[in-house]
């Protein structure tokens, strides 16, 4: 590893981790792979901080394959180089998706947690990694108060008590433009392929609005995720 991605983004993991306790030695960690570049990016920063620090756990990798068939052969390849279990499922429910015009999105995410739930029991993990990050974290919040007018955004880690099983966000104090960075200057594997709402979907929408105040406010996405952590009742009615 090159020794700079410490300060680049590898001790931002650490912190997540040590700040929300994520990780403890002897966990079995099942990594959702979209064929993106967060999730690779994701599977890439846990086997560094595993070859860099004293934590001693178990990488799983996990690609659910909702009926869009992405071409997953290069991601595959690199978890073989990496002595990472890789496991495809096929869920098929594509159909299903576009039926509900108004918001297929929530659905699909809906159902792939489910079935990623399940495989995890399923596999023996006792966590679930997803590839959130920072950027994310800004437009789930916006897209929140904007849309449906509350205060809300998703955890760093949250426990799934019917089935058992904590979900974690190791990369919420990483930022986008160095995922792509790292993807990019590690040539990490994508998927080929890509799904038809990824465009047009109201995330890219708060997406590009975070963009335009990032470009005009350059904390914009630190202030956010400050006064998130930081919240307290008495600022608010
Ligand atoms: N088909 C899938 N199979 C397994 N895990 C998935 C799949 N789709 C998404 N995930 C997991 O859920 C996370 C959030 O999903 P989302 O669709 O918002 O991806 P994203 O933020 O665009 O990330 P990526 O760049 O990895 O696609 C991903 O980072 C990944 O960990």
């Amino acid at each position: 590893m090159k020794k700079w991605y410490n300060k680049l983004f590898l001790n931002n993991i650490r912190m997540a981790v040590e700040n929300y306790n994520m990780i403890e030695s002897g966990d079995k960690i099942l990594v959702g792979l979209s064929g993106g570049k967060d999730s690779i990016f994701l599977l890439y920063s846990l086997i560094l901080l595993r070859e860099n620090s004293y934590l001693n756990f178990d990488i799983i990798g996990l690609h659910i394959d909702i009926g869009l068939r992405i071409d997953m052969e290069s991601t595959k390849n690199f978890l073989v180089e990496n002595n990472i279990p890789y496991i495809y499922e096929n869920i098929d429910i594509i159909d299903k998706i576009f039926e509900d015009k108004k918001s297929p999105c929530y659905l699909c995410s809906k159902m792939k947690r489910g079935a990623i739930a399940r495989i995890a029991k399923e596999v023996g993990t006792n966590k679930i990694a997803l590839g959130h990050h920072k950027t994310d974290l800004v437009i789930t919040f916006l897209l929140n108060l904007i849309y449906t007018g509350k205060l809300d955004t998703f955890k760093p880690i949250s426990y799934n008590e019917k089935h058992d099983l904590h979900l974690i966000r190791p990369l919420i104090y990483v930022e986008e433009d160095i995922i792509e960075k790292i993807v990019n200057d590690e040539n990490l594997p994508l998927g080929k392929g890509e799904c038809p709402q990824d465009v047009k979907n109201k995330r890219s929408e708060i997406g590009n609005l975070v963009k335009y105040i990032e470009n005009k406010y350059p904390d914009f996405e630190q202030k956010t995720i400050t006064a998130i952590e930081n919240f307290s009742d008495d600022n608010l009615w």
